[in-house]
């Protein structure tokens, strides 16, 4: 029954339930987590543009990920953000059922673990999946309470779009294109955002919050809880905590950027952790390319006699995809390989 299948009931775990438990080779091991690792932190605000672009070349080319500060997104609305997602989550579990769908085709949903209907392992993790572009059709399906929600999350959603597509101008730039490149074989790109919830979790060293997996989408922005860490990024055979930076957002390359790319950048494997002292929450926003959008390397980055990696795709061809199946599988992109 759906109302047993999401954590956020306000009733503490005692115990792990059976069907979260991860095999001993497939657990978080925190032993082995390099926590003094920081990933890149790029202000952009920057005296030269020059400079921004070589510290993104940088980043996408060892790490997949990095972290923006003076980003331009009003920090009392990235506050805002972060409360209105935990005072929605503290909602009643009655009211919170009615939104309650584990059909990722639905627009607007609350759900739990990641894709309940594929899985065999749950995970610590309840999350409200937003469709955000435009925001008139899709903001009347949100969610009425807490009363402000509407208001605050489509400011917020508004100013990460616009950070969103600077970015995508510079991560062109890095790459020897025009600056509009990426924005414009992405097409009308779609916006959608996940908040999602891990309550305090009685044993975290025998599941996830959310396993290693990467991003379907062209570019994610993340928002860490500022006091409780839980993002971890694979490198060279070791996860890296991403310890939240006042401040900052977490950005990361999803799959089609690596695609689009010839594979230069890579969409970099990341998992969040859970942990019993603390819940955590985190807003991710997606940028997705529009459904009919098609993938394959642009001239300038094969010209050289680099064979295409990929082949050519759809972004709706690449979703459907990425949802019929589980999330830690392999890359998805290993599908679409020459
Ligand atoms: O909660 C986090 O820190 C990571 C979230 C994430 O990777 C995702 O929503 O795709
Ligand atoms: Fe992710």
């Amino acid at each position: 029954m759906a109302e047993h299948q999401l954590l956020s009931t306000g009733i503490p775990h005692r115990t792990l339930p059976e069907t979260y438990i991860r095999q001993e080779s497939d657990r978080p091991n925190f032993t082995r987590v390099i926590h003094d690792h920081n990933i890149p932190i790029i202000d952009l605000n920057s005296p030269t543009k020059a400079q921004i672009i070589s510290q993104i070349r940088h980043a996408c080319q060892t790490y997949g990920f990095f972290q923006v500060v003076n980003h331009g997104v009003g920090l009392d609305l990235v506050e805002k953000m972060m409360t209105i997602g935990k005072e929605f989550f503290k909602l009643p579990i009655e009211e919170k059922m009615s939104l309650y769908s584990d059909d990722p085709a639905k627009k607007m949903r609350l759900s739990t673990s990641f894709n309940v209907r594929k899985e065999t392992v749950r995970n610590w993790r309840d999350y409200l999946r937003l469709h955000c572009y435009p925001l008139e059709r899709y903001t009347p399906d949100w969610p009425s309470n807490p009363p402000l929600f509407r208001d605050v999350v489509s400011s917020y959603c508004k100013e990460i779009r616009q950070l969103g597509m600077r970015l995508l101008g510079l991560i062109s730039l890095s790459l020897g294109l025009e600056e509009a490149y990426i924005e414009q074989v992405l097409g009308e790109q779609e916006q959608h955002m996940a908040i999602n919830y891990y309550p305090i979790c009685p044993e975290p060293d025998l599941t996830y919050g959310l396993p290693a997996h990467t991003d379907p989408n062209a570019l994610t922005i993340l928002l860490q809880d500022p006091h409780v860490p839980g993002l971890q990024v694979f490198k060279e055979g070791q996860w890296i905590a991403v310890n939240p930076h006042p401040n900052a957002f977490v950005i990361n390359l999803g799959d089609q950027l690596q695609a689009l790319s010839n594979g230069k950048y890579k969409s970099v494997w990341h998992r969040a952790v859970v942990n019993s002292g603390k819940e955590r929450m985190s807003v991710a926003s997606f940028l997705c390319p529009c459904n009919t959008a098609l993938i394959s390397p642009p001239k300038k980055l094969i010209e050289d006699g680099s064979p295409a990696v990929y082949r050519s795709f759809t972004y709706d061809e690449y979703y459907k995809k990425f949802w019929s199946r589980n999330l830690d599988q392999e890359h998805c992109l290993e599908l679409f390989k020459n």
